[in-house]
């Protein structure tokens, strides 16, 4: 029935092209109830039609089931998965988007239960399943979130009672990898336990997610509070809460912390999903979350200590949001290595210093603290693109080692073992 009443449509539609605007009232923008002629028609057919649409000058308007897409006419032509434009063996396009007429319209349109039919001037057929323009669509990509998470406070992540991995299980078995990996997408952070407290079995568990990112700190590193390094994170000191890397133009995105040995007091590791913190601000002042999304800095790391030379420049706003949905993907926030602010004008400055007043008080609200004790044994994984880690200071001898790893290497494993990341 649906089809019917698009087939005439189609027949209606040719030669109206260069009209702008609703041509068919009865269409309403939610594309409505369906007309009742055409329901009247096919007795056997359901009461609202699966499928409708129309075209407009520069795009198709396409219900599908309770999505409403609008499709712009380069976009159908330009995704076309035939055979001649998209290489279904390496699923890579073969089509030379600069060889498109940018004013392509479809000289015919025609929709069956399942596909729309796209007939372009030059007699070139383009099939789409409605499914894979529902999720493909820019509609119906915006319904859903790019990461699902947790956000979580002291309490909820508790009360979740998020299990620790034992080492073999992780290592051997893929049930183990899923399960870890899965808890690490929800809640940005996970453990593993059992462990053999070397860096060499840490750098083993490592390389089951990932590729280690090496830095200027080397690849998988050892540290202790020797300031063998010129950097806070090599003495006994106290570290308030804070993401690594800033300095980058890309920080590194998880951080894998093992404490083989400790020796004395204090040494606790604070955690704090920065998210959540984020989203409290959105909710309670939009205005604090919007400048610091907005207004980019700098972060830098200057070391000139032993032998030890580097001067690292990143920059980007504290906030990092996809524009479509305004989803987090990535918060940069280090007091101690942001840089001067040169890159934002007096009349903003303060308004800024106010959003970052306002996103400190909620990452130090002391719910949003998560405190634990790393022990030999017991390896934490941070997603530091989102958790901020920090430390208590300690006495005694304390030795960590550890690596940083490439997000797009997590992300990968993770979509391999068939999670949504
Ligand atoms: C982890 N490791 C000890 C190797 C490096 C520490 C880097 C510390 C730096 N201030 C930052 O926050 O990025
Ligand atoms: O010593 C610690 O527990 C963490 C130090 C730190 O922030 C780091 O190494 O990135
Ligand atoms: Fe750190």
């Amino acid at each position: 029935m649906a089809m019917m009443w698009c087939q005439r449509l189609a027949w209606l539609l040719r030669g109206q092209r260069g009209s702008t605007g609703r041509r068919w009232p009865w269409l309403s923008q939610d594309l409505g109830p369906v007309p009742a002629a055409p329901v009247r028609c096919c007795p056997t057919a359901p009461a609202a039609p699966r499928c409708a649409w129309q075209l407009h000058q520069d795009h198709l308007e396409l219900r599908y089931g309770s999505t409403l897409m609008r499709l712009d006419f380069v976009w159908l032509r330009d995704h076309c998965r035939s055979a001649s434009c998209y290489n279904a063996k390496t699923n890579q396009r073969s089509l030379d988007t600069a060889s498109v007429d940018l004013a392509i319209r479809p000289q015919a349109v025609r929709v069956d239960e399942t596909t729309l039919f796209l007939t372009w001037p030059d007699g070139h057929v383009t099939r789409y399943g409605l499914e894979w323009l529902v999720r493909n669509s820019y509609e119906g990509q915006k319904q859903q979130v790019m990461h699902p998470r947790i956000l979580w406070n002291a309490e909820i992540y508790r009360q979740a009672q998020v299990p620790s991995v034992d080492c073999r299980s992780f290592l051997e078995t893929d049930e183990g990898l899923k399960e870890f990996l899965q808890n690490f997408l929800l809640y940005g952070i996970a453990f593993v336990e059992n462990v053999t407290p070397t860096k060499e079995d840490t750098e083993i568990l490592a390389e089951r997610i990932s590729i280690i990112r090496e830095t200027i700190y080397g690849r998988m590193w050892y540290f202790t509070s020797d300031f063998s390094r010129g950097d806070t994170a090599y003495t006994k000191l106290a570290l308030d809460r804070h993401t690594d890397t800033t300095y980058f133009q890309e920080p590194c995105g998880i951080q894998v912390f093992h404490c083989l040995k400790h020796e004395g007091t204090g040494g606790r590791t604070l955690l704090v999903d920065g998210f959540h913190a984020a989203e409290q601000v959105l909710r309670r002042a939009p205005e604090h979350f919007e400048l610091l999304a907005k207004v980019p800095l700098k972060h830098e790391y200057v070391e000139s200590v032993g032998g030890c030379h580097n001067h690292m420049i990143g920059v980007g706003p504290v906030l990092n949001v996809y524009p479509w949905n305004n989803e987090l993907y990535l918060i940069r926030y280090n007091n101690y290595d942001r840089a001067v602010i040169n890159t934002v004008p007096h009349d903003v400055v303060r308004r800024w210093y106010h959003a970052h007043r306002a996103l400190t008080a909620e990452l130090r609200r002391p719910d949003n603290e998560l405190w634990v004790k790393l022990k030999p044994g017991k390896a934490l994984f941070v997603d530091n693109w989102r958790v901020l880690h920090g430390r208590e200071a300690f006495t005694g001898y304390r030795q960590l080692c550890g690596c940083y790893l490439t997000r797009d290497d997590v992300l990968n494993t993770a979509r391999l073992l068939g999670l949504q990341a």
